[in-house]
């Protein structure tokens, strides 16, 4: 056991979190108190919480005062296996002075993969390709049939221009783009490096093909992509959200879609999740939707994992968390 702790308690919200991150915890002296309900539980969670020193929060349900007064006040510190925290109390926490983790960077790999994919899906229409399958409307001999977007020769637009955003640029490197572009609140200082300019939110509705939403779901950002914004957008352009489905009114997108005010989008998020079976949004040809996935492989997932687990190792520790979220 390297350098071994005295015993402390860490309540782990999900029956599947990776083996590698509880082997770490208990080979520094932790006692993995581990929720068995799928999906997790908030009483099983308010029943086995109190008491713990540590919180391995590896869900995305609110994670608030109530879960803080249950555990106590001898909770020491708290790590979401995610990247977002939009569930997360995050004032409470800094009332309390309780270190909170979280788990960016490492997911930006399988995010960006999966945002490259949906924007050649949204743009390349293979959900209504596949549907005019299913419909026998198979129109080959007509030759402007299913056209679509490329991604050589756009301009390829980010909200935000984080860890996500910028591994999609960096992919993108070789797709021979007509130009990058980003909005964030101040310039990115490293942003040379992957030739992409600052513009302004107008701008970037104004001049993006494929737009990709890759921000945090914030006050500030939370429908920030409604009628108003779509109708600023290019008929052709191709709208890609991997961040948190709060960013965008759906009912205004599903508009967007359907008066053709924008061509396509590729959605790995949505509000709510899960989208019910019946959304209208499920109806809409032109739009692909996954079920929140991006950082669904298997090497990601362990990654994410280990690093929550060494926030709250380091907490415990008396050193600064690795990815602190405050
Ligand atoms: O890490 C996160 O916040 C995610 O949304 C994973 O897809």
């Amino acid at each position: 056991m390297s350098r071994a702790t005295r015993a402390f308690k860490v309540l782990i919200s999900h029956p599947n979190v990776p083996a590698p991150a509880l082997e770490l915890l208990r080979s520094r002296g932790a006692e993995t108190i581990i929720c068995q309900s799928v999906p997790p539980s908030r009483d099983e969670i308010l029943q086995k919480v109190p008491g713990v020193d540590a919180i391995y929060w590896a869900h995305y349900q609110p994670l608030n005062a109530g879960i803080l007064d249950a555990a106590g006040s001898q909770l020491r510190c708290v790590s979401t296996m995610s990247s977002g925290i939009d569930f997360v109390d995050i004032p409470e926490f800094q009332k309390r002075g309780i270190p909170l983790g979280h788990t960016p960077g490492v997911v930006k790999n399988a995010v960006a993969d999966l945002a490259i994919g949906l924007m050649i899906a949204a743009g390349r229409h293979f959900h209504a390709g596949r549907t005019e399958i299913e419909r026998s409307q198979w129109k080959i001999e007509q030759i402007n049939w299913m056209m679509g977007q490329e991604i050589r020769d756009s301009v390829i637009g980010f909200f935000g221009f984080g860890g996500i955003s910028q591994a999609i640029a960096k992919r993108l490197q070789c797709w021979d783009v007509a130009k990058i572009i980003y909005h964030t609140r101040t310039r990115k200082e490293n942003d040379g490096d992957f030739k992409a300019e600052h513009v302004s939110f107008e701008q970037l509705l104004q001049e993006s093909d494929f737009l990709v939403v890759a921000a945090p779901l914030t006050n500030e950002t939370r429908e920030k992509f409604n009628g108003k914004a779509f109708d600023l957008m290019k008929r052709s352009s191709v709208f890609v959200n991997v961040a948190r489905g709060g960013l965008v009114n759906q009912t205004d997108l599903h508009d967007a879609l359907t008066t053709g005010t924008i061509s396509a989008a590729g959605l790995d998020v949505t509000t709510p999740e899960p989208l019910p079976a019946n959304s209208p949004l499920l109806k809409v040809p032109n739009c692909v939707i996954l079920p929140h996935m991006g950082t669904q492989t298997m090497k990601t997932t362990i990654e994410m994992s280990l690093l929550a687990a060494n926030n709250i190792l380091n907490a415990i520790e008396g050193k600064p968390m690795i990815r602190p979220a405050y």
